[in-house]
């Protein structure tokens, strides 16, 4: 079996393995955060005619002219309507915004610039030809392309799909993840906590975490430190993507993770990762499925779903970039215990002089969830670094989803 990989190898062995959720067409409105299964091109110009982007009047410009015009209001053309009416030298159609170019006419003066005298309007202050006119096509001509598999559909990218009359999208289905938290000492939120019992955290953290990045979740009740449940609770997954696990990663006697997938027909892809938290996740890949044992250690699992699960699921669910954004940092605080294994701190990101910086308050311990609370990065200490100085500057990586 590989242990001891440093995380780069893991997460290429992870990557290697994943598979790409299959594509399904859906309705725009349940489109949001889904990724794009394939290309889309631009059905139909947009705007689909010449448009006026101002309330005024259409008319045919020659030239500038110097002086005012008096022109002869020949229709109306509101947002909506078709104008035939062709419209002559000296001829004007009072528009509205959003409204068709009325045939004949190449500009449009806004209102303001105009005085309405009976049938007439005075245009105050002329606009050369093809002023204020919003020609077919400005923002996509038929054909062009429109969106790129791998994208993330934001608001935005759902309001232009619209924009273009496409009702429904082609999108990977959601990466379907099975959970559970395996430890005989724990207890659900809001039963009794018995003596050497706590409460289980993880199976929160985790719903959370994979709900935001825009999973489909099964979670398992708990399952204590046996094997035999702790076969049943991975059979009962067998309908999934990928399987997330919390506790009984490690060594000990009771630690049945790594054996039980084992024996549960997986191969091992690696266990042990060379950074802390969460060293001694264990990953397994059984008929297509991978199988993610992170560390029971609250703030370890959470580390450890950021590093290795996140690119995982961001793979299976078709976006473009798996890997995470690595950026280089300020510290605002130092850290004392510098050692020989890699290391990631939790930190708070806050914005001075122009700057990111990085500040690594609150205790590190990888039992300890609180200081995951408000950080959003992951700064990466070498390992043999030593202690970590203020005002030093190291890389971090944003945790979360991200989008270009
Ligand atoms: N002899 C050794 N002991 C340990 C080693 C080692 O190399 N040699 N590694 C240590 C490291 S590093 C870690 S990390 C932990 C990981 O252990 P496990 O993955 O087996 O996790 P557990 O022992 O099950 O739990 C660790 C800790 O977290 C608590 N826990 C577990 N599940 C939850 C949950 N769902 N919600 C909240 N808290 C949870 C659990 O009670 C333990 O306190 O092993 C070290 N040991
Ligand atoms: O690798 Mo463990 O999470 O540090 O204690």
């Amino acid at each position: 079996m590989r242990t001891n990989l440093e995380l780069e190898e893991a997460r290429e062995l992870i990557l290697s393995r994943v598979h790409r959720a299959a594509s399904e067409e859906v309705a725009l409105t349940a489109a949001y955060g889904r990724v794009l299964a394939r290309d889309l091109y631009s059905p139909l110009a947009h705007p689909p005619f010449d448009r006026s982007p101002l309330d005024g009047y259409a008319y045919r410009a020659e030239a500038l002219s110097a002086g005012p015009l008096r022109l002869k209001v020949v229709s109306e053309i509101p947002a909506g309507s078709w104008p035939e009416r062709t419209i002559l030298a000296g001829e004007a159609a009072k528009i509205f915004t959003g409204a068709p170019l009325p045939p004949g006419a190449n500009c449009v003066v806004r209102m303001e610039d105009t005085v309405s005298e009976g049938g007439d309007v005075v245009v105050k202050r002329p606009v050369l030809p093809g002023a204020n006119v919003v020609p077919e096509g400005d923002e996509l001509k038929r054909g062009d392309f429109l969106l790129g598999q791998g994208t993330r559909l934001s608001p935005a990218a759902v309001g232009l799909l619209a924009a273009f009359g496409l009702d429904r999208v082609p999108v990977r289905r959601k990466p379907r993840v099975g959970v559970f938290s395996s430890g005989s000492e724990l207890t659900e939120a809001g039963e009794p906590l018995a003596p050497g019992k706590i409460y289980n955290s993880n199976s929160f953290t985790l719903l959370g975490l994979l709900l935001a990045a825009g999973c489909e979740v099964v979670q398992k009740p708990l399952v204590p430190d046996r094997q035999a449940e702790t076969l049943q609770a991975l059979r009962d997954l067998e309908d999934v993507d990928m399987v997330v696990t919390t506790g009984g990663a490690s060594v000990g006697d009771y630690d049945l993770l790594p054996r039980s997938l084992e024996a549960y027909g997986c191969e091992i892809l690696f266990w042990k990762v060379r950074l802390k938290p969460g060293t001694p996740a264990c990953v397994g890949e059984k008929d297509g499925r991978l199988y993610f044992s992170l560390s029971g250690n609250p703030a370890a699992a959470l580390v450890t779903f950021e590093l290795l699960v996140r690119p995982a699921l961001r793979l299976c669910a078709g976006l473009a970039d798996p890997l995470g954004r690595k950026f280089a940092v300020r510290m605002a605080g130092g850290f004392a215990k510098g050692g020989r294994q890699r290391r990631f701190l939790r930190a708070k990101a806050v914005m001075r002089e122009s700057t990111v910086w990085a500040d690594p308050e609150g205790a590190q311990g990888s039992g300890i969830l609180k200081s995951m609370v408000g950080r959003q990065l992951l700064v990466d200490i070498p390992g043999g670094h030593g202690p970590v100085e203020e005002g030093e500057i190291l890389e971090a990586y944003w945790m979360g989803e991200w989008e270009d």
